[in-house]
């Protein structure tokens, strides 16, 4: 038995959610170019759960839903103001608020069909209340309530800063929910799928899946993006930091990625989304260095953009807090993970692979007293 260096290479399961073929991303068939340019985030989560496009009172009903179940219970907003507030990352503190979900779900361990899909609605609509209630508890703000009138993406927006955002900021936030929403199978959502395999609940796997994309070579790095932005603070610094980086064989953020070798069809959204916002906030010297960056890393390296890079810029010019960046990712990702994980209950067989055994041979135990 050989084993395969991060399991690259390796078909792990069938799924008809996503695919990557020759550099090209669909859900369920659709280009991704298509669905960012002309599909609501509301769409493309119903589109990754049903297998289909949702005709108009299909949209209308999962909106209802969605809107309908965006409150979540008061314990777990009193539960954030009990953290250490400046030391917890809003990403540990989403992982154990999805946890708490659970402990007020009374169907939490009901495993019917209907009961799943109750709570992957209940999972979309709750996790952008949680991410903004906290954002909001630990700048000693109280949370604001969602509005049952406004979209999800206009509504996150909402529960963030207290006031209605501009067309143009919903238009911006809701194609990076879009973008974000599924992805074959990366690290968070083979994790969702193993951990349910064992048919653990759906909480379970969605706790798992959060833990896997905090890290910074899966969703993580779009906050290291920004810090590495800021770092670098003028467009004349980019050259020197970046070769620096490089010289010293450091992995530049938000480049580079598993299965994509020419290029991510995601960032190219993103980076044009980069342009007009920046400029709009008169920060454009982030697009620009953004731009010089990518010029480096691309030409000596041969790495292009993934879809961590240029949201990073999106995101800061939507006044979004540095470190709310993959919390963000994990509400648009969490549409993809219950697709996976209704997919994996559906055609379930556990989740077992082997491992190289490559340690010492046979031994003699040693008494303690003796070793
Ligand atoms: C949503 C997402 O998860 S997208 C990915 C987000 N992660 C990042 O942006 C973090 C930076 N990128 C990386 O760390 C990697 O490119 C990954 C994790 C995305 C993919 O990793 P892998 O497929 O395992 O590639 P691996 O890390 O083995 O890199 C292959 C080679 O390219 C180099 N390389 C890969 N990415 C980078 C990078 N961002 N900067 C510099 N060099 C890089 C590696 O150093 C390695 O070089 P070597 O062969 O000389 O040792
Ligand atoms: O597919 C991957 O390995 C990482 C990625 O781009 C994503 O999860 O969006």
């Amino acid at each position: 038995m050989t084993a395969t260096r991060g399991l690259e290479g390796v078909v792990a399961t069938e799924t008809s959610i996503s695919s990557i073929i020759d550099d090209t991303l669909t859900y369920v068939g659709y280009d991704i170019d298509d669905l960012a340019s002309n599909a609501s985030f509301e769409e493309v989560v119903y589109l990754l759960w049903h297998k289909k496009l949702p005709k108009v009172d299909e949209l209308a009903e999962l909106k209802q839903q969605l809107a309908e179940n965006m409150a979540v219970p008061q314990e777990i907003l009193n539960h954030f103001k009990t953290y250490p507030i400046n030391k917890v990352h809003p990403m540990s503190a989403l992982r154990t608020a999805v946890s708490m979900l659970a402990l007020y779900d009374d169907a939490a361990e009901d495993m019917s069909d209907e009961a799943n899909y109750l709570k992957a609605i209940q999972l979309q609509a709750k996790m952008s209340t949680l991410v903004t209630a906290f954002s909001r508890v630990r700048k000693g703000l109280e949370p604001v309530a969602p509005k049952t009138d406004l979209g999800y993406a206009a509504n996150f927006l909402y529960m963030l800063s207290g006031e209605l955002p501009e067309a143009i900021e919903i238009e911006a936030f809701d194609k990076a929910l879009v973008l974000h929403a599924d992805h074959e199978l990366n690290a968070s959502t083979f994790t969702a799928r193993v951990c349910v395999a064992t048919l653990s609940d759906i909480y379970s796997g969605v706790v798992a899946a959060i833990g896997a994309l905090k890290g910074p070579l899966h969703g993580g790095a779009n906050e290291q993006v920004m810090k590495m932005l800021t770092e670098i603070d003028t467009l004349d610094n980019v050259d020197a930091y970046i070769n620096e980086k490089l010289a010293n064989k450091d992995k530049i953020m938000g480049f580079g990625h598993r299965v994509y070798r020419l290029g991510d069809p995601r960032a190219k959204h993103l980076r044009e989304m980069s342009k007009k916002l920046t400029s709009l906030r008169e920060e454009s010297k982030l697009y620009d260095m953004s731009i010089r960056i990518e010029e480096i890393v691309t030409g000596q390296k041969n790495l292009p953009p993934n879809v961590d890079f240029y949201s990073a810029s999106v995101y800061h010019s939507l006044n979004i807090d540095h470190d709310l960046f993959t919390p963000i990712f994990a509400v648009s990702r969490v549409s993809g993970w219950t697709a996976h994980i209704l997919e994996q209950y559906a055609n379930n067989r556990l989740i077992r692979p082997r491992a190289e055994y490559i340690g010492p041979g046979i031994q003699k135990y040693i008494p303690i007293e003796q070793r």
